[in-house]
C-alpha cells in the first residue's frame, strides 16, 4: 500500500522519514512538509493525492503527523496521541447564544473519523493515547481558552493546526485518514521556550517505526465501525 504522510515543517518530515530508514517495511511512504495551517495542509495533500491518482499510483492511506499541544493531565509532553476524531474548532458562526458549528448552519463538516480498528491497533503497538485531536488556527495561549476548548470538546487530548485540512483532502479522494501527534507542549499559557520539540519528534519517529505490522494486517476495505460517543 502507498501511504502519504503530511507534516507541517521539514523537521517533522525528517523525524517521520527516519523511522523508515531504521526499519523499512513493505509499504511505500511519501512524507511531505506541507506547510503550517489547515489551508496549506489541505492544498498540498490534495495536490499530492491528485498527482498520485493521475499517475496510477493512488495512495491507500493518508496520515497527518507532527508535533502538537497536549491537554493535561491526559496527554503530557513527550507522549503520543492518535486521533479517533479529527475536529476543527472554529469553523462556524459566533451568535448571541455562543459558537455554532457550520454543520448546525447546514453546511459541510467539522469532524472526520479515522478507521476505528486501525486506530485501536496503532494505539496498541505504540502506546498512543486515543482521543479527539483538535485543529486550531491559533495556538492556544491561555488557561481560559484551554478550559473553554475542553468544555466544548471533552474528549480532546491534543491540538494542532493541520489535521482537519489533511482529512478534508483525504475525504475528497475517498482515502482513509489518521492523525498522529507527538506532544511538544501543554495546551495552555504560552511558553514557547519550554516546548520540548526534540522529545515530541523522537516520540513520532519511534511510533512510525512500529507501524509496519499493523498496516500490513489492516484491511482497508473493512467498513468503519461507529465510535463510542
Ligand atoms: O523550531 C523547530 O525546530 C520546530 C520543529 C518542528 C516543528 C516546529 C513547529 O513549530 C511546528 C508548528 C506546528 O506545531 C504544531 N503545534 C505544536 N504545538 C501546538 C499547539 O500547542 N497548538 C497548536 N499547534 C501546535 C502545529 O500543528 C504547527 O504546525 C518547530
Amino acid at each position: 500500500m502507498r501511504i502519504l504522510v503530511a507534516t507541517a515543517v521539514p523537521a517533522e518530515r525528517d523525524a517521520v522519514a527516519r523511522a523508515f530508514t531504521a526499519a523499512p517495511g513493505p509499504d511505500t511512504y511519501d512524507v511531505l512538509a506541507a506547510g503550517v495551517g489547515c489551508a496549506a495542509a489541505a492544498a498540498a495533500t490534495a495536490t499530492a493525492l491528485t498527482t498520485a491518482a493521475l499517475t496510477g499510483a493512488a495512495y491507500g492511506l493518508v496520515v497527518s503527523a507532527g508535533i502538537g499541544g497536549g491537554f493535561l493531565p491526559e496527554a503530557p509532553v513527550g507522549s503520543l496521541v492518535i486521533a479517533d476524531e479529527i475536529t476543527v474548532v472554529d469553523l462556524g458562526a459566533e451568535t448571541p447564544e455562543g459558537f455554532v458549528p457550520v454543520t448546525e448552519l447546514g453546511f459541510g463538516t467539522v469532524s472526520h473519523r479515522p478507521p476505528k480498528t486501525l486506530v485501536r491497533d496503532i494505539a496498541g503497538v505504540t502506546g498512543a493515547r486515543t482521543g479527539t485531536v483538535l485543529t486550531v488556527s491559533t495556538v492556544t495561549g491561555s488557561a481560559e481558552r484551554a478550559a473553554e476548548l475542553r468544555r466544548s470538546h471533552p474528549r480532546a487530548l491534543a491540538e494542532a493546526m493541520e489535521g482537519f485540512g489533511v482529512a478534508e483532502a483525504a475525504a475528497a479522494h475517498g482515502v482513509p485518514v489518521l492523525e498522529l501527534r507527538g506532544v511538544s507542549n501543554p495546551v495552555g499559557p504560552r511558553d514557547r521556550a519550554a516546548w520540548r520539540i526534540g522529545d515530541a519528534l523522537a516520540a513520532l519517529t519511534e511510533a512510525f517505526g512500529k507501524l509496519a505490522p499493523v498496516l500490513e494486517s489492516w484491511n482497508p476495505h473493512e467498513p468503519n465501525e461507529p465510535h463510542e460517543p
